[in-house]
Parts: structure tokens; C-alpha cells; sequence
């Protein structure tokens, strides 16, 4: 980064970092209790490991004389031993982490007609000796540092409303132990601060923003009585930071009801789940549960049917394809579905009387029987029938009578249905919509893609769907990629509380045509917010992908870099020369990530074997699995979420990009470029780009 673009509140930090002397002898202090404290807890650690391995040494040698009860007892404490050690590592690991930056925050706080309370804030909490040095960033005083500027302020305790007034608010940068600087907060400071953390280069992994995080980020994060919360936010104004944080807030707060085995997230592709899933580790909670919507097609499918993977819209031709795809994709689908869902079991089961022997079960009491349990899925509905049939038949048999078995009686039942499998339903339901043509099995047992969630939605209603019993919160990232119908699918198996982000200004596939209100309209009961404030990238780069995309948001914060470059390469091999050089200047530029982002998966290929090959360049693929720093040669759809130091984006031709759908690309394409971004064409610039010079 240039001296040109550093805020220019650095340099009067710079001339004076720490101006409180006080500030000083407290982190000296607050640093030698944590050693204190760590020496302890690794005592602890080391005690704890040695009666572990005691005990069980004693139980390994004394195996065959200790009578079963005592071994039973020794089993029971050693896993209590085990348990106690797990929390002893994760204290000193805590305390290992705090000591590094014990806190980022100091606020006074003075309850009404009370002395004022001097709070320092930090990652976790750290109390030594019955005193509190530090609170957790999630405890509800904690909350004042991020929603007031000195002056009257107040937060909600558990035990009710506490109101006073802020009479001080500093922040710190404290690393390894030393202050780097410390700042008294008006109300500019905190634009500063955050700009300095903006300025950084990029990282492989996404960082917590714990010490930055902004007021409107806050009320989301800290919302804890929503059921369940979507958030359409402009690309980089925080959305994946704030659902990470949320979580781990949510798991602080219910930490008796909720724990990340309880948390699931389905992420768009196994690089974005790496890329994020150092954030929850990092705030001190284990890690969640990560999965994509394939996952849960596997899952759910359990190996009766096979699907293939979704097609790169960008790179087929297939017109009867889109068009299926394209229908799938709408709210009215899932009306269609519902519609025929209602009245499916009715339509299906053609009752007839079932006899055994002398017993006799007439087909409209059966039908009653099935109407009964309307609730269930029609197999399960068949099964409670079918135990209905023989409580019936044994009430009737006083004579002791041999009686046909309730599988039997299942297999009786099971014939009277019109369709016997899941996937001849489906079949059944596109042909009773007078739309066959609709459904297309590439193979025998598999499903194209955009079939799985309505094949699903519909079995739910037939065979019944796995639900996630263990899952008390999900979070579903990028929404604007899933269809209504995918939505539908999910509600039925997480019937929990949601926090749904995304950003339907990065809709990237051109067979989609849901909209935020489809979406809204099937979460009537959540909450909704915006994020408007983009901290990703330059205002000159918001600037300019504001232009592609022709709209007022999001806003740019104040943080300067150099403009885009739009470059004229006169051929390909130009264009490879130029993309040579910016890697070679990218080594020596001190950034840390560069993204070569290309319209398609294949044209990313194509650019990735023409490259010189170099340790430090990769190929993302949907295949891939994690993200490194380096450049990175990937497509649009690859690229969405992640964020690069530096982004080329080569081939940006009139031939190239030219639909709306074109525009979004760029846009997503765009924002990724945190401080750099360089566009290069060959022949004609594409017209949604704006002149430069306008
Ligand atoms: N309050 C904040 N303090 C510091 N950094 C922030 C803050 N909010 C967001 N950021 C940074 O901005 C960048 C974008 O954040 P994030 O990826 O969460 O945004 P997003 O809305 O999910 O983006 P997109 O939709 O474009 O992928 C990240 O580097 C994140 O650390």
C-alpha cells in the first residue's frame, strides 16, 4: 500500500501510538497475570494428563483381578478425567490465545446514582482471583462498545435494563503481548481504526472483526429473540463475518441449549467452507457443522438414486435443459407441487377390502383409517393402517385364530397404491401436469440436478424425509442461489431457526428467475435487514462496480486506492504477457492474494495451462477443496464470497459480457478486489463497463 493511501490518522498515531501512560501499566499487569494464570492451567493440564494415564495404566495391567464393578467405577472416572482435561486444555489454550491480545476495548460505564465501572474487552473472558479483567466481547455490557459513543448509553442484563452513561470508550492494538497503539474514542477514531484493519492484505482464511465490528453488523449479531433472520447485503458490507459471529454469539448467550453440535451451515462449495471455518475456531467455539445442498441430496437419497452434478449454465447450449432448469426455479413451481401434493394420497390409494381367513377389513373403513393419519407421509400412513388392520383383526379373535402379520397386511396395503415408487410419483406428477417433457432422466436412477430438491419435496409427501433432529440453528449463506422449491425441501428437514444471507444483486445463474420477495414470502414470521456499507474493497472499486451494475448501493467506505485499470491488450498473446507481468509485479507488491477471475470454470481452466506452471498458482475448480494464499486462477462462480488482495479480470470483451446476467458477473467479479483490480480486453470493451474516464 502506498504512503498515499494509508488513512491519514496512522501518521498521528504513528508520532504518538499509546498517549495513555496508564494504559501501559495496565497491560503490563493484566500480561503478568496471564502468565500467572497460564502456568496454572498448564499445571493443570499436566496433572490431569497424569492421573489419566495412571488410571488407565492401572486398569490395563490390573485387568483380569479387578472385580466388574470397580472396573466400572475406574471406566466412569476416567472419562470424567478425560472430560475435565478437555476443559483444562481448552482454558490454557484460551488463555494462550488472550495473551497474544488480551483485549481491543477499555469502556467506562456508570450505572445511575453508582461508581463508574471500568470494563476492558476482549476475545473471551478472563477473571483471576475473584477479580474481572476482561469480559467477553458477547456479554451484554460488551454490547455498549459497539452502539454508543460516549454519553448516555444502557444495556439489557439478564436480570433487566441497565441504563447509565458512557463516559469513556478507548481502543487498543495490542499483538504479542505490546501495545502497538492506543486511541481515545470520538466519534472519527473508529472510522480509523477500521480503516487500518481494512488496509491489511488479505488472508487464507477468513479473520474474525471482533474489535471493528459496526452498529448496524451489531444488531444482528446480538438479535436474540428472532426466530429466524434474513439479510440481503451488498457484496462485502459483512454478511458471512456477521453470521459467524452471530453464531458464536448465539452459542455464548444459550450456551445451555445450544452447542456447534447444534449448528449447521450449508455453504455454497468446499473452498468457501474452508475459507470460513477458521472464523467460529478463532472466537473460541468449536466448529460447526458444514455442508452443501449436494451434501444433503446425498444424504437424503441415501444411494436409491444417483443425481448428476449441476451444469455450468455459462457452458451449455442446451436450450430443453435451461428450460427445465427455468421452470424448477420459481415460486409458482412450489404452488404446482403443493397443489398436486394436497390431494396426492387420495389420488394414489385405490383401497379394496382386505380378507383374511374369517377376519375382513371393507375398503371404506380402511380409507377412513388412512384419512385419519393425515399428517404422515402416504408410507408411513400405509404402515399405522396396516396396525389399525390387525388391532382390529385381534380385537375380533376371541377364538385364537391365526392372524396375517402386520408386514403382511403392509404388503396388502402397499398393492392397492396406484404408484409404488418415489421416482414413478415424480413421473406421475409432471405427466398430471401435462408437462412430461419437463422431466428427463439421464440415466437409469438419476436424476439431473435441478430434479433432486422437487424429487424430494414431493417423496416427502410419499416416503417421508430424513429430519435433522439434532440441528437447533442453520445458516444458509449465498441465498440467492437456491430455488423456493430447494427452500421448501430445507424447511422440511431443519424446521429450526435460520439465519439466511446473501445478495440477489450476485444472482449468477441465468436459469434462475426467484426473487428476494419469493424468498420473503416463504419466511413470512422472519425478521429482515439490509447491510448497505461495503468494507471489502476501495471506493474506487465500489465506485466502478457500482457503474457495471447501475445501482445506488452499496456505499463505499472511505478507503482510498488506486483507481481500476481498464487495459487494451491488442491480442491473446498480449493479454498473457500482461497477465505474466502482474504476476511477477504481484510478488513483489507485498499482497498476499491475487485472483485471476475468468467467466467460466473452463475458461479458468484454459487461462490456468497456458500460465508458465508455478508453485505459487492455482487452479480453483469445483472440485477443489481449499483456499491459498498466491493467485488463484477461478471462475466468477468460484470466486463468490472469497476475496483476493488483487483481481485481473482477463477477456472482458463486448463478446463476452453482454447480458444482465454478464453484468452481475462482473459485478460479483469485481467486488472480490480488496485493493487492486485490472480489467483486460482484446478486441472491443465489453459496454457495461464504464468508461473510465466518464
Ligand atoms: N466491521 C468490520 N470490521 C472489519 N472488517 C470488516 C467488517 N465488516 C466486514 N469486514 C471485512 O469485509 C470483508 C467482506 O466481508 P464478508 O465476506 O463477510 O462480506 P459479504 O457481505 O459476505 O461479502 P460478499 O457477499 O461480497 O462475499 C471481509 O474482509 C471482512 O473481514
Amino acid at each position: 500500500m502506498n504512503e498515499q493511501q494509508k488513512p491519514s490518522k496512522d501518521k498521528e498515531i504513528a508520532k504518538d501510538p499509546v498517549p495513555f501512560p496508564d494504559e501501559v501499566i495496565h497491560l503490563e499487569e493484566t500480561m503478568q497475570k496471564l502468565d500467572t494464570a497460564l502456568k496454572r492451567a498448564e499445571e493443570d493440564v499436566s496433572r490431569i494428563d497424569t492421573e489419566y494415564r495412571d488410571s488407565k495404566r492401572y486398569m490395563a495391567e490390573y485387568r483380569g483381578e479387578i472385580d466388574p464393578h470397580e472396573m466400572f467405577q475406574n471406566e466412569l472416572l476416567l472419562r470424567q478425567t478425560d472430560r475435565t482435561g478437555a476443559f483444562a486444555v481448552s482454558v490454557r489454550d484460551r488463555l494462550a490465545k488472550l495473551k497474544k491480545s488480551p483485549y481491543f476495548a477499555r469502556i467506562d460505564f456508570q450505572e445511575e446514582s453508582k461508581e463508574a465501572d471500568r470494563l476492558y474487552i476482549g476475545r473471551f473472558t478472563f477473571r483471576f482471583e475473584e477479580e474481572m479483567l476482561v469480559i467477553d466481547w458477547r456479554a451484554p455490557a460488551a454490547g455498549m462498545f459497539y452502539d454508543y459513543e460516549p454519553g448516555p448509553a444502557g444495556y439489557d442484563a439478564p436480570t433487566g435494563r441497565i441504563d447509565g452513561k458512557l463516559i469513556r470508550k478507548r481502543q487498543f492494538k495490542i499483538k504479542d503481548g505490546i501495545m502497538e497503539y492506543a486511541l481515545e474514542s470520538a466519534s472519527h477514531i473508529q472510522d480509523d481504526i477500521l480503516q487500518r484493519e481494512l488496509s491489511h492484505t488479505s488472508d487464507e482464511r477468513m479473520k474474525s472483526i471482533i474489535s471493528t465490528i459496526q452498529k448496524e453488523q451489531n444488531q444482528i449479531i446480538r438479535s436474540e429473540n428472532t426466530g429466524t433472520m434474513i439479510i440481503q447485503g451488498a457484496a462485502g458490507s459483512g454478511k458471512t463475518s456477521v453470521a459467524l459471529h452471530r453464531i458464536a454469539f448465539l452459542l455464548y448467550r444459550f450456551r445451555n441449549q445450544l452447542n456447534s453440535q447444534n449448528v449447521a451451515i450449508i455453504s455454497p462449495n468446499k473452498v468457501f467452507g474452508d475459507y470460513i471455518s477458521g472464523v467460529i475456531p478463532e472466537l473460541g467455539e468449536e466448529p460447526v457443522y458444514e455442508l452443501s445442498f449436494p451434501d444433503i441430496a446425498e444424504i437424503q437419497l441415501q444411494n436409491t438414486l444417483r443425481f448428476e452434478p449441476d451444469k455450468d449454465p455459462l457452458e451449455s447450449e442446451d436450450r430443453a435443459w435451461a428450460q427445465r432448469v427455468l421452470f424448477k426455479s420459481t415460486a409458482g413451481f412450489v404452488r404446482l407441487m403443493n397443489t398436486f401434493m394436497e390431494t396426492l394420497p387420495e389420488r394414489i390409494f385405490s383401497p379394496a377390502d382386505y380378507t383374511f381367513g374369517r377376519f375382513n377389513a371393507d375398503k371404506s373403513w380402511i380409507q377412513k383409517r388412512f384419512l385419519a393419519y393425515k399428517a404422515y407421509p402416504v408410507k408411513q400412513r400405509l404402515a399405522m393402517t396396516a396396525e389399525d388392520i390387525r388391532s382390529h383383526f385381534e380385537s375380533g379373535n376371541i377364538m385364537g385364530d391365526p392372524l396375517p402379520g402386520k408386514r403382511q397386511i403392509l404388503k396388502a396395503l402397499t398393492s392397492m397404491l396406484t404408484v409404488k415408487t418415489p421416482i414413478s410419483l415424480y413421473q406421475y406428477f409432471y405427466k398430471s401436469i401435462g408437462k412430461p417433457e419437463l422431466l428427463c432422466l439421464p440415466a437409469k436412477k438419476t436424476l439431473e440436478w435441478a430434479d433432486v430438491f422437487p424429487f424430494l419435496y414431493l417423496n416427502s409427501e410419499f416416503e417421508g424425509l430424513k429430519e435433522s433432529r439434532s440441528t437447533k440453528h442453520l445458516v444458509i449463506d449465498e441465498m440467492q442461489d437456491y430455488t423456493p422449491i430447494q427452500y421448501a425441501v430445507i424447511n422440511k428437514i431443519f424446521p429450526c431457526r435460520k439465519t439466511i444471507l446473501g445478495d440477489f444483486g450476485q444472482l449468477l445463474n441465468p436459469n434462475h428467475s426467484h426473487t428476494l420477495n419469493d424468498l420473503l414470502d416463504l419466511y413470512t414470521d422472519a425478521r429482515f435487514t439490509e447491510l448497505k456499507k461495503s468494507y471489502r474493497s476501495t471506493y474506487e472499486i465500489i465506485t466502478f462496480a457500482k457503474r457495471i451494475l447501475n445501482t445506488d448501493s452499496p456505499e463505499p467506505i472511505e478507503r482510498h486506492g488506486d483507481a481500476p485499470d481498464v487495459i487494451y491488450c491488442g491480442s491473446k498473446e498480449e493479454e498473457l504477457r500482461e497477465i505474466s507481468k502482474a504476476i511477477q509485479d504481484f510478488y513483489h507488491s507485498g499482497h498476499t492474494s491475487m485472483g485471476i477471475i475468468l467467466k467460466t470454470n473452463r475458461d479458468a481452466r484454459e487461462l490456468f495451462d497456458m500460465l508458465p506452471p508455478k508453485p505459487e498458482v492455482h487452479l480453483i475448480t469445483p472440485e477443489s477443496s481449499c483456499f491459498q494464499n498466491g493467485v488463484s486462477v477461478i471462475s466468477v462462480q468460484m470466486s463468490k464470497g472469497l476475496e483476493f488482495d488483487e483481481v485481473i479480470i482477463p477477456d472482458t470483451d463486448q463478446s463476452r459480457y453482454f447480458t444482465d446476467y454478464d453484468r452481475n458477473l462482473l459485478y460479483i467479479a469485481c467486488t472480490r478486489a480488496m485493493h487492486r483490480l485490472t480489467l483486460l480486453y482484446t478486441k472491443e470493451l465489453s459496454a457495461l463497463i464504464p468508461d473510465k474516464t466518464a
